[in-house]
């Protein structure tokens, strides 16, 4: 069978699938190579290099940041309390605990935050910048198939790894923990609902925006693990 190369031809080929599925299978094989990145498991396995999370963390803290003020348009745009709330609740746990992490982390590996805060932006850090912010701008759809892109990926690989034996080092432990506590997978399914009924709603070219966007997404995922390493 060939793949389905729009949205709706997928839908098509499976009227019963969830909406979130469908961008996911849109998706491969980016989602499945971001989701099983070597990255992931080696930092599970406790056998990643310090100095590849350094080189990670000082990126992703700059990633962070950008998804923090995703997280403000999407407050913006959401059509009700309930969604504001869990986007404002996911921002104030990003801009405090997951902030903390990286200054933790940066102090356990020798990494001065002036230090970090004058490294250059990686083009892949920039380019994830540009599609999310741009994407949120335009619309409520293609925002937060972004935002679900970036933490389903994070969340799947973060049980994966949570089920293994305990790396040792802190910031591995800390890391895994972060995207697999139940808080975070009950976050996730929350914004999976909401982007299932989001592209149920949506117009036909809105919805391939949205889909577009979660596959570029798993692009640079793959593309920011892979960036750590060189
Ligand atoms: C690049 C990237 N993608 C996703 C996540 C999960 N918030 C992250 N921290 N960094």
């Amino acid at each position: 069978m060939s793949m389905p190369s729009s949205y709706a031809e997928a839908r098509a080929a499976e009227p019963g699938a969830r909406p979130t599925d469908i961008l996911v299978r849109l998706s491969q094989p980016h989602w499945d190579a971001a989701c099983g990145h070597r990255f992931t498991r080696e930092l599970g396995a406790d056998t990643l290099s310090a100095e590849v999370f350094g080189r990670y963390a000082v990126q992703d803290h700059l990633f962070v940041t950008d998804l923090a003020s995703v997280l403000g348009h999407l407050i913006a745009r959401a059509p009700g309390m309930t969604a504001k709330h869990r986007f404002a609740a996911f921002a104030a746990m990003l801009t405090s605990e997951e902030n903390d992490f990286f200054l933790r982390t940066f102090d356990q590996l020798g990494i001065e935050p002036q230090e970090a805060a004058r490294m250059p932006v990686h083009e892949v850090t920039r380019a994830f910048a540009g599609l999310m912010l741009s994407a949120a701008e335009r619309s409520y759809a293609q925002g937060l198939a972004c935002l679900l892109c970036a933490e389903w990926c994070y969340l799947t690989w973060g049980v994966r790894e949570a089920a293994e034996v305990r790396p040792r080092r802190a910031w591995a432990q800390e890391w895994i923990d972060l995207h697999a506590v139940p808080a975070f997978r009950s976050f996730v399914e929350g914004l999976r609902e909401e982007m299932d009924r989001t592209l149920d709603a949506a117009t036909p070219e809105e919805q391939e925006a949205a889909a577009r966007a979660f596959r570029r997404m798993t692009e640079l995922e793959v593309e920011f693990f892979d960036a750590a390493y060189s």
